[in-house]
């Protein structure tokens, strides 16, 4: 044996022979693990087989999967592939794989063809690979997918058509496409048409506000087919069993961004392909006792709720729209007075520090039970603390903005997000709010959220990390009786006074942004829903590093013939 690597020796290998790999003849093997190869010859003073290249390998995890190639007789054979070695091997498969590229965390897929001596091995080889990978039961076979074609500039159905479909067929999952005809068709589907029991997940061809529709459409239908109450803000919510892959083509692509690392079709297609799975934070958003929305990236009151406002008005012009009302809406420069009313999670680590949430994050491993669950309420019953509130703090003020993330929500425009601490996972969202400053120190702040810089380094912002919060907008006239109180809960969501101008709570305040969409309500109540949902993805992985600071090309740089 020619020794292909210690590790290999240790496995027992499921197959190994020699192939011909380009114009190599190379010995390759399969364990359970990994599909390795090393180039080998024969020497010519004593005949024996010795190897001369160093061992290359894939792990059968990073395998799409092995096809059987259709070789012209002529025209197949490679150029470098001298034609007796070929003659001698005139069948060949293909074994699809992911490769990491030097661009930052963007997958590709790699192919590798092995040449045999006789169709029976070729057709072994194939079937080893394939069977290998049918035990890996955390990968989908079947998937509903829903495309926006209106999403970011419009190219949702080419994007799907171009890159995706074709490596969802290649790893031989069925795809059951719908292109949605009018807003919120995906979400209806899925609340009462869908077939759930036939698929392993759902894909989003989209933006933000696509994703919002499918976990809208999942979290609705798993609540009702558990009769879970979701206008009650304390009910308990069933986590949804699908898992949603995203395929980015949208405006911001926040949540692909911050799941994945990469704002990428083809890497996203193949976190779904491997059947990665990311659990995430649900946050649900409550007006008095009636279900608004949910979000998972930014709810964002004053600064964010204007500049989405504004942009509505301008959808056609694409993901410009968001500079344009960004621009306007920092030059009216309005700051808005309220209550916020916040649990702060205990234990939790802080928005501040420098533990970023990578994949396997420690702090996101911990999903905590029922019974922990039931425990904290309790003593949160039950400790009084300084400001009184069961817990609870008060802070009121004059905001120029107030943003919950249960994410980073990283993105090409912030890389490292509006919340660069905050946890995938970890049942908290990271709250930010943002004071009443002078217009030069809010273009700092929001500048800071483009570069290394600290955007909580002012004396202006404050941050805390929490499990619950409410807000309260200043009502017309003097506060309501609730509010002196200092009971946060019942002043959010008691007997708030409706502004007597208006008749109408909310009206004339600041707006909600939620994730994207315009809450109807100024004063909403919020719960973090710990790993309500799962992604087809892994979370940003840590650059891999070699020496002289490149990222490696991929799993063992295996020749790749796929152009990227
Ligand atoms: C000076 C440069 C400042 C750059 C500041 C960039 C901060 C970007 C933070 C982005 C956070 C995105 C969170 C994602 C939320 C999604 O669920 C949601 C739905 O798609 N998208 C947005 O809300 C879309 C939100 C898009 C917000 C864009 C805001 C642009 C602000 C521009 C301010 C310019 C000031 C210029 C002064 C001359
Ligand atoms: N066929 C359709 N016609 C009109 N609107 C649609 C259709 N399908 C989906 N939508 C709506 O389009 C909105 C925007 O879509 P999407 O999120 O894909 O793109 P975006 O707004 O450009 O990106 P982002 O949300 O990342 O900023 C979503 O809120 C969705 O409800
Ligand atoms: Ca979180």
């Amino acid at each position: 044996m020619t020794g292909l690597s210690e590790d290999m020796e240790k496995q027992a290998r499921l197959l190994s022979s020699q192939l011909v790999l380009g114009d190599r003849l190379v010995e390759v093997a399969a364990t359970r693990t990994v599909l390795a190869w090393k180039g080998i010859k024969k020497d010519k003073k004593s005949s024996e087989i010795i190897s001369f290249s160093k061992t290359e390998h894939v792990p059968l995890c990073d395998i799409i999967a092995a096809h059987k190639n259709h070789i012209n007789a002529e025209s197949g054979r490679s150029q470098k592939n001298p034609k007796r070695l070929h003659q001698m091997h005139p069948h060949a498969f293909t074994v699809s794989y992911v490769r990491r590229t030097r661009r930052r965390r963007r997958w590709r897929c790699g192919d590798v063809t092995f040449h045999c001596t006789n169709q029976g091995l070729c057709e072994q080889w194939i079937q080893v690979i394939n069977e290998q990978l049918s035990l890996f039961t955390n990968r989908p076979r079947s998937l509903l997918v829903y495309i926006n074609p209106y999403g970011g500039k419009r190219r949702g159905e080419r994007v799907y058509e171009q890159k995706v479909a074709p490596l969802l067929r290649r790893a031989c999952i069925s795809a059951d496409v719908i292109v949605t005809e009018r807003a919120n068709h995906a979400r209806d589907h899925l609340i009462s048409q869908a077939n759930l029991n036939e698929y392993d997940g759902v894909v989003c061809v989209g933006g933000d506000g696509m994703f919002s529709e499918i976990l809208h459409g999942l979290i609705i239908r798993t609540q009702t087919d558990h009769r879970v109450d979701r206008d009650r803000p304390d009910s308990e919510l069933v986590p949804c069993s699908l898992r949603v892959g995203i395929i980015p083509a949208g405006s911001t692509d926040c949540i692909c961004f911050s799941t994945v690392g990469a704002s990428d079709a083809v890497t996203s297609a193949l976190h779904i392909i491997v059947g990665d799975s990311q659990p995430m934070d649900v946050c649900s958003v409550h007006h008095r006792d009636r279900f608004l929305r949910y979000s998972v990236s930014l709810l964002g009151y004053g600064f964010y709720g204007d500049v989405l406002t504004d942009s509505e008005r301008n959808r056609r012009l694409g993901p410009a729209r968001y500079d344009l009302a960004g621009v306007k809406t920092f030059l009216s420069h309005k700051h808005y007075e309220g209550t916020i009313s916040f649990l702060p999670a205990e234990n939790k680590g802080t928005p501040r520090d420098k533990l970023r949430c990578r994949s396997g994050c420690g702090a996101c491993q911990h999903k905590s039970s029922l019974k922990d669950r039931k425990q904290r309420e309790m003593s949160e019953k039950t400790n009084l603390d300084k400001d009184g509130g069961h817990g609870w703090r008060v802070i009121h003020g004059k905001f120029i903005a107030i943003n919950a993330a249960s994410m980073s929500c990283a993105c090409p425009r912030s890389p490292k997000g509006l919340a660069p601490s905050a946890h995938l996972a970890d049942g908290t969202a990271d709250l930010i709010l943002v004071r009443r400053c002078s217009h030069l120190d809010f273009f700092r702040h929001l500048l800071r959220h483009t570069t290394k810089d600290d955007q909580f380094d002012h004396s202006f912002v404050e941050v805390h990390r929490v499990r619950k919060f409410c807000f309260q907008p200043r009502v017309c006239g003097p506060a309501s009786a609730d509010h002196r109180s200092g009971d946060p809960v019942t002043s959010c969501f008691g007997a708030t006074r409706p502004c007597p101008a208006t008749g109408n709570q909310g009206n004339g305040h600041g707006r909600w942004t939620c994730d994207g969409e315009i809450l109807p309500h100024a004063a909403i109540r919020v719960s973090v829903h710990g790993q309500l949902i799962r992604l087809f993805a892994r979370g940003i992985e840590e650059e891999q590093r070699q020496q002289g600071g490149r990222a490696p090309e991929g799993p063992c740089s295996p020749r790749d013939l796929e152009p990227s």
